[in-house]
């Protein structure tokens, strides 16, 4: 590491973490969240639905708290961190963030899935009119050549993002991916470069590495990897291994490591792990907020929802397109029961 800026932490325990809870942290689980986080020495507390601003819904899964709660609490019990919040265009609109900016949030990831950065323009640009820290997030990257994800990320520089991510979604990509990548963008960018992974492959940790190494400035954990899939890169894991490399950071390992045993992981509803569910989505590519989802439809219509999500990674579905999951699930069940029935 020739560069030794200090990386910033962007945590999304309780944005990503709401994927893994079904979006129903209570008011005092995010305010107790909220100022652990900002004791373990995070620069940004990310805070929204999984899904980002408006994306309590039918589609998405309703949240326990309203999009001001959940944001006006992170806001009111921090002290030193920056809150921030996640916007889809088409889910969220530049309204959530006029709110949300009201309420306290001063940054914004626009996430668009990686081949469609066009769709982030009119978002970014309004951001950086509220005079927010503004970042692309390029959703699903391993969908993506890196050449091509360079061209959509030189969109998002063009409307103004000040940093650009490279989104495991699918905690599908390999270190040699993740280097590809940051490298390019490195190479091509001015901006800032953040990496978001997921530990489907259990990767977590080491494509966060591969990313600091090719000169990425901002990196996504959360406490015990609390997250979508297989969870995030969990804050605790890379900071020790990040100390041990002499790569400088803003974090308390211990208080980290305490906050992970003694308040995370007791909130978990399902223990995020690699089991044999997570590492499928890692291992075919598919979008790790899918995994509940899956998991419930394959208990619904009695099929393996290992299945489901093979099926979906070959149909090429991309975040939003959780409705085809029950259908996938339907013609599974339709063809066991032919199957059965001709034996
Ligand atoms: C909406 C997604 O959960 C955003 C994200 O964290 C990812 O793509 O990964
Ligand atoms: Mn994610």
């Amino acid at each position: 590491m020739t560069d030794q800026k200090k990386v910033i932490f962007n945590d999304v325990t309780l944005r990503d973490g709401m994927h893994a809870i079904s979006h129903q942290y209570s008011k005092e689980q995010i305010a107790e969240l909220t100022r652990v986080l900002d004791d373990t020495g995070v620069d940004i507390i990310e805070a929204t639905h999984g899904d980002g601003l408006g994306g309590s819904s039918i589609q998405y899964g309703f949240s326990k708290e309203t999009e001001k709660d959940i944001i006006t609490t992170a806001v009111e019990n921090v002290k030193n961190a920056k809150v921030g919040v996640l916007l889809l265009p088409g889910i969220g609109t530049i309204d959530h963030l006029k709110r949300a900016r009201e309420w306290g949030a001063s940054v914004v990831r626009v996430a668009t899935h990686c081949t469609e950065a066009d769709v982030s323009e009119q978002h970014i640009k309004a951001a950086g009119d509220l005079g927010m820290d503004t970042v692309g997030f390029l959703m699903m990257s391993h969908r993506a050549e890196p050449e091509q994800l360079l061209e959509e990320a030189k969109k998002m520089e063009s409307y103004g993002a000040s940093t650009i991510y490279v989104v495991d979604s699918a905690g599908a990509l390999t270190m040699d991916d993740t280097r590809r990548r940051i490298s390019l963008f490195k190479e091509n960018l001015s901006t800032e470069i953040g990496f978001h992974g997921h530990n489907n492959l259990s990767l977590g940790v080491a494509n966060s590495i591969a990313a600091l190494e090719e000169g990425a400035g901002r990196i996504d954990t959360s406490l015990a990897g609390m997250g979508a899939g297989a969870g995030n890169t969990a804050t605790e894991e890379l900071v020790a291994v990040m100390n041990k490399m002499d790569i400088p950071h803003s974090i308390d390992l211990y208080k980290a490591m305490d906050a992970a045993e003694n308040i995370m992981k007791p909130m978990m509803r399902r223990p995020v792990q690699i089991d044999r569910l997570s590492l499928t989505l890692g291992y075919t590519g598919v979008y790790s907020s899918f995994l509940l989802f899956a998991e419930r439809a394959g208990e619904e219509y009695g099929v393996d929802p290992r299945d489901i999500l093979t099926k979906i990674a070959e149909m090429g579905a991309v975040g939003g397109q959780e409705d085809w999951i029950i259908g996938v699930a339907q013609d599974l069940a339709k063809e066991k029961k032919q199957d059965s029935v001709t034996v």
